[in-house]
């Protein structure tokens, strides 16, 4: 069980200098910092330098500090991980992981920092067991976008059984597991929908493009107001049945047993962790 939330995970290109500096007053958990498909070829070398002078400047607070560089078979990967491994970030995220080989590899080159992997090709997917269980691996990102490219997918349901096995691996190996982005940042009827679903198969929380995406994938992700009520009338009912001797109560009509307390102290463990999150 992780304590530090992880409802909204932002990309920033690399090569925005605006948008990394506007990034510093998102009420976001965890910036993904991009080095790889936000950014052009062309101004690859520039971003790298640019985010490490962002980073250098500091100013990002409780956010998890995220890099995501160029995977090791292009032209830019070994110069990022170099990079990387200098800049004041929390971790590095790699992109199109297929398997333990590229997590070694990068784990050569970067001896400290946890290692998260976008699981976003068909190969990847299917290892993702294997990957999760990666002692450097700290953290999954879905990248919808390569998955549908690479299955010839067309829509979200064609993708469920590669979303539900990165959820399986994420949780067998206890590390953090985020869902893909929604393109449409303007539509904010279809991002609720899609952050409903994927809170519901378990992800942990989304990636986000777009500043205007924040507040609703946050809502979505954290404890509601109701299920914050739940969970203690859950924990006083299972007390107060406990006390007479009895191992089961029944609130709302459902029984409450140990296994949906342990489940109520984890919706109020969360929602704790994010008021003290946001009053940093
Ligand atoms: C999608 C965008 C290109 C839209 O940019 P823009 O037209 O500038 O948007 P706005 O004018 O509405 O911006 C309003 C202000 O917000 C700032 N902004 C915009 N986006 C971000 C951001 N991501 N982080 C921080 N700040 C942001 C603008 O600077 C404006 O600020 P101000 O001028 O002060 O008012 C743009 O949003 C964008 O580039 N988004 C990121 C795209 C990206 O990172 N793509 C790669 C990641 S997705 C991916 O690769 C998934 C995966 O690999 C897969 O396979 O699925
Ligand atoms: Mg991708």
């Amino acid at each position: 069980m992780h304590t530090r939330p992880f409802r909204s995970a932002l990309y920033i290109p690399g090569s925005k200098p605006r948008a990394l500096d506007k990034a510093r007053g998102l009420p976001v958990d965890a910036i993904l910092f991009d080095l790889e498909d936000a950014v052009s070829p062309d101004a690859k070398a520039e971003a790298r330098s640019t985010l490490a002078d962002a980073l250098a400047q500091g100013g990002y607070g409780p956010r998890l500090k995220i890099v995501r560089m160029n995977g090791l078979d292009t032209d830019w990967g070994a110069d990022d991980a170099a990079a990387i491994a200098a800049m004041d970030c929390d971790a590095v995220l790699l992109p199109k992981v297929n398997s333990v080989a590229d997590l070694d590899a990068l784990a050569a080159l970067i001896p400290d920092l946890p290692i998260w992997a976008m699981m976003e090709t068909p190969q990847g997917i299917l290892n993702a067991a294997s990957i999760a269980a990666h002692p450097r691996m700290a953290g999954f990102v879905l990248g919808t976008n390569d998955l549908a490219k690479d299955l010839h997918a067309r829509g979200r349901a064609a993708m469920v059984t590669s979303l539900q096995l990165c959820v399986l691996a994420a949780k067998a190996a206890g590390i953090v597991v985020l869902d893909g982005v929604y393109n449409a940042f303007k539509d904010d009827d279809g991002l609720r929908a899609e952050c409903a679903q994927g809170r519901d198969m378990g992800f942990d929380g989304k990636t986000l493009i777009h500043p205007a995406q924040i507040a609703i994938t946050n809502a979505a992700f954290g404890p509601s107001a109701e299920d914050i009520d739940l969970a203690r009338r859950q924990i006083a009912a299972f007390d107060a049945a406990a006390a007479e001797g009895q191992g089961v109560a029944v609130v709302d009509g459902r029984i409450v047993e140990n296994l949906h307390i342990v489940t109520a102290r984890a919706t109020l463990a969360k929602a704790d962790a994010i008021a003290a999150l946001e009053t940093t």
